[in-house]
């Protein structure tokens, strides 16, 4: 739209403009002015020496002319937007800063900093801008600054004046034509590129540090600003743009003199168009250069303490993604995994390595590659596979023959199962895809076997049973030590969302291993913590060893559904009593109880003895320990169920021998040395005794008794002894030595069985009597520091206080266990192996055993068979008389009364 005959005026005032400036209709325009007498006469003597005077003249029109583009030289501006002028490039580096291809061959030689001077006529461009001057300002540095607003385009004429400031006669260019058609669609791509220039400008304020963006609240006013403008105003709109990117002066001059509107409008589009690609180019650099140079400096330590990563760059980060790619074509993944790890790839694709989460899903993905999700080992499972675990067995245990036979039947079904696997595989021959194999499908055949718990105290070889198991099997061995374990995180893993998640021990066993079908030792179940704020990592371990539902086993750091059913897991524990009972009821439990002295001996001998010797450099002909030796060892070093602390006593043994050995050998005094060790050499390596025999030295009065006593921290059985002494007093039972109150109530039943059978005993003269009348009792059980408790104690118990009130003594070589009922019948009790090997070892000679123990008597090794006299007895009145065979008194009533209550 021009305002052409609205302005009467054809001499005006002409402002030249500074150079590389030019003013377009519809722009205002800061003009500083410093150092130009020219101007500063100009608006004196047009707009009056005073505010008021200014205020006055503001209708005033002056003419801005821009300066004459230099005809030699061709202006050209880098990308800090510097204007340079043309010549021979003189290096790489200078053709790389104005990154312009088409201006590569010609480029640029200095750049120019036109000096501010007064502008002669002839310096005068052929166009300029009528311009009204809506503002002056003085500048704190000096001079002063003009604001002047463009209003129309003239042709400047004849030059009125040239002092004090030039004066001309202008021409204003006709009326703008109507838009036509092109004008139309030039003016639609014109206002399209404005809006996506306004859309690049915002972007490039989050990306780019140069301050090239635009504020949000800017940009919004100037896209409203945009999309207010229609046709009509698209000269406007044109000048607004190409004064708003500061295109170059040429291009601006270009503008001022285009002859009719579609050419504006088409040189618009043009300048736009350069500029649009240019930002857009920025903002791809940018992103590059951010990929290139993370600005990481908060997340990362300072340089100094960074380890040297060689070639951090995008290249390294390409392969980084194609050696994940190529891993994840190459290995076998289950589908779910394949899926999974294929999306997380894609995510990571994505993301900058200077994101956290980068860290996070490239470890989330190497570990999905980690585990051997269908990758299995061959079992040897052929017609020698049970010969072979035999042996295998046999040649690592001493011994344990039920524990072997309950073995050898297990890998018998997995065997058989095996063959009816591999017929019902080959009849459903699984479909073959491009010569890729197919992952199984989820109806294949499940391996339901029991899982195995071995129970018994330390050291007796459950570790080794199972890893003999795998060996046997040709499959790899891995132990994953429960004890402790307190945190449910710790078997299924943390959730991805914690820092430093990992997966849970199951899932790093498997990645360890590295195959599907290891033998896993759940070592120390039983010591698994139960339900806390941490979870409940027992409850946890259900889902692992149940075989309906381990084969899709659930980690919370991979969150896929893994197959533990072709592993084989074998547990172990101490007792049984801390394991709760829906984890029991999961496993098949195979008891393995305590070694005899003689099983010890043997063990020692076979196996332990050269395990040292080999262990201590010492050849067998070097060292030889003779029976006696052995079982000096046994019985005065080591009291134990197992034996791990024979085997390291053993070792210190050859050690002292090895010492004895090389020093001989040093001194050259060979013939000396003495392979054969002697018990009182074994005294002077271990030193005193560390245990005596008990019952040497108990001694033989009334109120004692040997009991049994079975560990239950695994550590096998021993003799307990029960003292009772009596004193003035009313009737009162004293217990002391640490007793549980199972075994307090027994003492209390014993009491009272023996008050209500005083008279039958012969303790009491007449039935009606108190045999506590006057006196009270004291029971003790030595070793008051160790715990003990359980009903097993009662039969020993009510024969310590008969024998204290008939002052009838008992022999210590005679030990006794079993639960008394308050009818004086005796009761089934737990451990009787342990406790008549232990009884053995303390050198009892008979032992009463409750009848309904006779099985596991029955089962007893031969060697305590031989070694214990053993009197099954249904109620105290037959322990009574199998202790004192001489006792007539209470004969008579055993089989007559056997309760008064
Ligand atoms: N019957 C045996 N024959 C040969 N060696 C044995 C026998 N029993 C145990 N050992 C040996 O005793 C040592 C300890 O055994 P192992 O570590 O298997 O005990 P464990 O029952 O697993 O103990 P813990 O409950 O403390 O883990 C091993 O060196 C093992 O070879």
């Amino acid at each position: 739209m021009s305002t052409t005959e609205s302005l009467p005026i054809t001499a005006l005032p002409i402002i030249p403009l500074p150079s590389g400036h030019v003013l377009l209709p519809g722009v205002m325009k800061r003009l500083h002015v410093n150092d130009r007498p020219d101007i500063v006469a100009l608006l004196r003597t047009v707009f009056g020496k005073s505010a008021d005077e200014f205020l006055s003249n503001a209708h005033q029109i002056v003419g801005c002319v821009p300066l004459k583009p230099p005809t030699q030289v061709q202006f050209l501006r880098d990308k800090a937007g510097q204007s340079h002028v043309e010549g021979e490039p003189e290096s790489p580096l200078e053709r790389e800063s104005f990154g312009v291809e088409d201006i590569a061959d010609r480029i640029i030689k200095a750049v120019i900093t036109p000096e501010s001077k007064i502008a002669k006529p002839a310096d005068l461009f052929s166009h300029g801008v009528s311009a009204k001057v809506v503002g002056l300002e003085e500048r704190t540095a000096g001079g002063i600054t003009v604001l002047v607003e463009g209003v129309s385009v003239f042709k400047l004429g004849r030059i009125v004046q040239e002092a004090p400031y030039i004066s001309a006669e202008v021409e204003y260019s006709p009326t703008e034509d109507a838009v036509d058609a092109t004008g139309q669609k030039l003016f639609l791509q014109l206002k399209s590129l404005s809006k996506e220039l306004v859309i690049l400008l915002r972007m490039s304020a989050l990306t780019l540090r140069s301050g090239t963006g635009l504020p949000p609240l800017l940009a919004r006013r100037v896209d409203q600003f945009v999309s207010s403008k229609d046709p009509s105003e698209a000269a406007a709109l044109a000048h607004f743009m190409v004064s708003a990117i500061d295109a170059n002066y040429t291009d601006q001059l270009a503008i001022l003199t285009a002859p009719s509107l579609n050419s504006k409008l088409e040189k618009a589009v043009e300048i736009l168009t350069k500029h649009v690609n240019t930002i857009r180019q920025q903002i791809k650099a940018s992103q590059k250069a951010v990929i290139r140079r993370p600005d990481t400096s908060i997340l990362r330590p300072p340089a100094r303490f960074r380890p040297f990563q060689p070639g951090n760059n995008d290249d390294d980060q390409e392969d980084e993604h194609g050696d994940l790619s190529k891993r994840l074509q190459v290995s076998k993944l289950s589908p779910e995994a394949l899926t999974v790890a294929q999306r997380e790839l894609k995510r990571l694709k994505r993301m900058s390595p200077a994101q956290a989460e980068y860290q996070v899903c490239r470890n989330y993905i190497e570990n999905i590659l980690e585990v051997p999700w269908v990758k299995t080992t061959d079992d040897n499972l052929d017609s020698s596979m049970l010969a072979r675990a035999r042996k295998q067995l046999n040649d690592d245990h001493h011994g344990l023959e039920k524990v072997k036979r309950r073995l050898l039947e297990y890998l018998a079904v997995l065997r058989l199962k095996k063959q009816l696997e591999q017929e019902a595989s080959q009849a459903a021959t699984p479909p073959i895809t491009d010569g890729k194999e197919v992952a199984p499908s989820p109806r294949r055949f499940q391996d339901k076997s029991p899982i195995l718990l071995l129970v018994g105290p330390p050291g007796v070889g459950k570790t080794s049973l199972a890893k003999s198991i795998a060996t046997a099997l040709g499959r790899k061995f891995h132990r994953i030590s429960l004890g402790g374990v307190r945190d449910e995180a710790e078997i299924r893993g943390h959730r991805r969302t914690y820092v430093a998640a990992m997966p849970g021990v199951i899932v790093s066993a498997l990645k360890k291993v590295g195959v599907a079908n290891p033998v896993i030792l759940l070592d120390e179940i039983d010591k698994v913590g139960g339900s806390s704020f941490h979870g409940d990592p027992s409850a946890a371990m259900l889902e692992v060893l149940d075989p309906e539902q381990n084969w899709s086993f659930t980690d919370h750091y991979m969150s896929i559904p893994i197959d533990l059913s072709k592993v084989l897991f074998i547990a172990t524990a101490n007792s049984l009593e801390t394991i709760p009972a829906p984890l029991l009821d999961r496993m098949e439990t195979i008891y393995l109880s305590g070694y005899t002295t003689l099983e010890k001996k043997d063990i020692a001998a076979r196996y332990l003895v050269p395990k040292q010797l080999q262990a201590n450099g010492l050849r067998p002909e070097q060292l030889s320990l003779s029976d006696d030796v052995l079982l000096k060892v046994i019985q005065s070093y080591t009291r134990e169920a197992g034996v791990r602390n024979l085997e390291r006593e053993i070792g210190s043994v050859c050690r002292a021998k090895a010492v004895e050995y090389a020093e001989a050998r040093d001194e050259g005094k060979l013939e000396g040395y003495n392979p054969n060790m002697t018990v009182q050499d074994v005294e002077n390596i271990l030193g005193i005794e560390k245990y005596e025999e008990e019952i040497a030295e108990s001694e033989l009065r009334p109120g004692i008794v040997t009991g049994l006593v079975a560990y239950s921290s695994g550590l096998g059985g021993s003799v307990l002894f029960i003292e009772c002494s009596e004193y003035p007093g009313n009737g009162r039972l004293h217990l002391t030595g640490h007793l549980g109150k199972v075994l307090k109530e027994s003492a209390e039943v014993a009491l009272t069985w023996v008050k209500s059978h005083a008279y039958l005993l012969g303790l009491t003269n007449d039935p009606t009597e108190d045999v506590m009348k006057n006196r009270s009792v004291h029971l003790h059980c030595p070793s008051g520091g160790v715990p003990k408790d359980g009903p097993s104690a009662g039969c020993a118990i009510t024969i310590c206080l008969i024998s204290l009130f008939s002052g009838r003594r008992v022999s210590p070589q005679l030990a006794m266990t079993g639960e008394m009922s308050l009818r004086g019948k005796v009761t089934a009790v737990g451990g009787i192996r342990e406790k008549t090997i232990g009884a053995m070892r303390a050198g009892v000679k008979t032992v009463l055993l409750p009848d309904q123990n006779r099985k596991d008597g029955q089962e007893l090794p031969d060697e305590v068979k031989r070694g214990l006299e053993v009197v099954y007895i249904r109620n105290i009145w037959e322990a009574i008389r199998a202790i004192w065979p001489d006792w007539t008194v209470a004969d008579v009533q055993i089989n007559r009364v056997e309760s008064h209550l």
